[in-house]
């Protein structure tokens, strides 16, 4: 779904380390491109190069070779103030909040205006506006160690919106959360994306974040992306050796057989197209179906038409496969002909 003008472009991107041990290459010849509106994914396990790949995209790390195109120009090439401003259009949120001790909740969203020179009314003003998005407003006064992991990253998120960035950075945001509190701030992340259209990106290791907001992804193993596309299509049919250990896990040894089994007419009535019905299913149930047809359309955000998928031989397998739309209730029928 990557809409069509891409707001960034990585052409060739490589970069070295250099070590007293020798030289480590964290990414090599990354070709991607993200698009104006969209919530990117990147996946990969530990140490594949998923951190060192969003700070060469706002140029914390430089690559070491390629290109970082932001708005079709190149960072590099870019003069110093062009380049200040292009790396001021990207906020940044981490794992670990990075949030400054000293400063309470508005001072620490008020700092990124205070270096960008805005008058100290304006940044409070703006600060107030962020909190109050982020839910926040009547915890201006608290200091960061007074706040929960959630609210801290709520913190983070309004800090790195003060400068009204185009893009949102997110280096593993949610993996020092429990699963309540991941699946608010990632429901704020959505959120931030719809209103005020931030192109957000993703670094995570969990599957399951990718899977609840993230429009397209790629996997990145061992400094390479492994494949990139559509969530959905991913899930259903990851191609690469790594794709499939993250979304199968275990079952992504098994040799799945389809032959002439069984197909099952998935109906779309208005559920929302952004519950990615398929890629919960398989991984719900830990197997590839083959999708054999599909006719769906986005009115509106909703998902309407139908598709047929085709079942793997084994059983077990449809029955998982079978129970799993039941209890989710999703229209579904098996059909003999298509
Ligand atoms: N500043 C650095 N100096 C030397 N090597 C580095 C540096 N930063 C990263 N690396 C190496 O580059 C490789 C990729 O690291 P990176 O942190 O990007 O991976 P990751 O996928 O984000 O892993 P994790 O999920 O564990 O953080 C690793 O081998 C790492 O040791």
């Amino acid at each position: 779904m990557q809409s069509a003008e891409p707001i960034i472009e990585l052409v060739g991107l490589g970069k070295e380390f250099h070590t007293s041990s020798g030289p480590i290459k964290a990414l090599d010849d990354i070709n991607l491109s993200i698009g104006r509106g969209e919530i990117f994914g990147i996946i990969g396990l530990s140490g594949a190069g998923k951190s060192t790949l969003v700070r060469c995209i706002n140029y914390l790390e430089v690559p070491t070779s390629g290109t970082v195109l932001f708005e079709n120009k190149s960072l590099t090439a870019m003069r110093p103030r062009e380049q200040r401003l292009a790396r001021q259009s990207m906020g940044m949120i981490f794992q670990q909040f990075n949030l400054l001790a000293q400063r309470n909740v508005l001072q620490n969203v008020c700092f990124p205006l205070e270096i960008a020179g805005v008058s100290k009314k304006e940044a409070v003003d703006r600060a107030m506006e962020l909190l109050h998005m982020v839910g926040l407003s009547d915890r201006s006064k608290a200091y960061p160690s007074q706040l929960s992991g959630g609210q801290k990253q709520r913190v983070a998120i309004a800090r790195a919106l003060a400068t009204k960035p185009k893009i949102l950075l997110c280096d593993e945001a949610t993996s020092a959360l429990d699963p309540n509190t991941t699946k608010s701030i990632l429901g704020l992340l959505k959120e931030i994306n719809k209103t005020l259209g931030v192109t957000v990106v993703v670094i995570t290791h969990e599957m399951s974040v990718i899977e609840a907001i993230c429009d397209r992804v790629a996997i990145i193993d061992q400094s390479h992306i492994a494949e990139s596309g559509c969530v959905a299509d991913i899930f259903s049919e990851p191609k690469s050796k790594i794709g499939r250990q993250l979304i199968l896990g275990e079952a992504a040894e098994r040799v799945v057989q389809f032959g002439e089994s069984k197909r099952v007419r998935i109906t779309f009535d208005g559920r929302s197209s952004f519950e990615p019905v398929l890629s919960n299913l398989i991984l719900a149930c830990k197997v590839p179906v083959n999708i054999i047809h599909a006719e769906t359309k986005d009115i509106n955000g909703t998902a309407m038409g139908q598709m047929v998928i085709q079942l793997p031989e084994d059983e077990l397998d449809q029955n998982r496969i079978l129970n799993y739309l039941k209890t989710a209730k999703i229209t579904h029928e098996e059909v003999k002909d298509l």
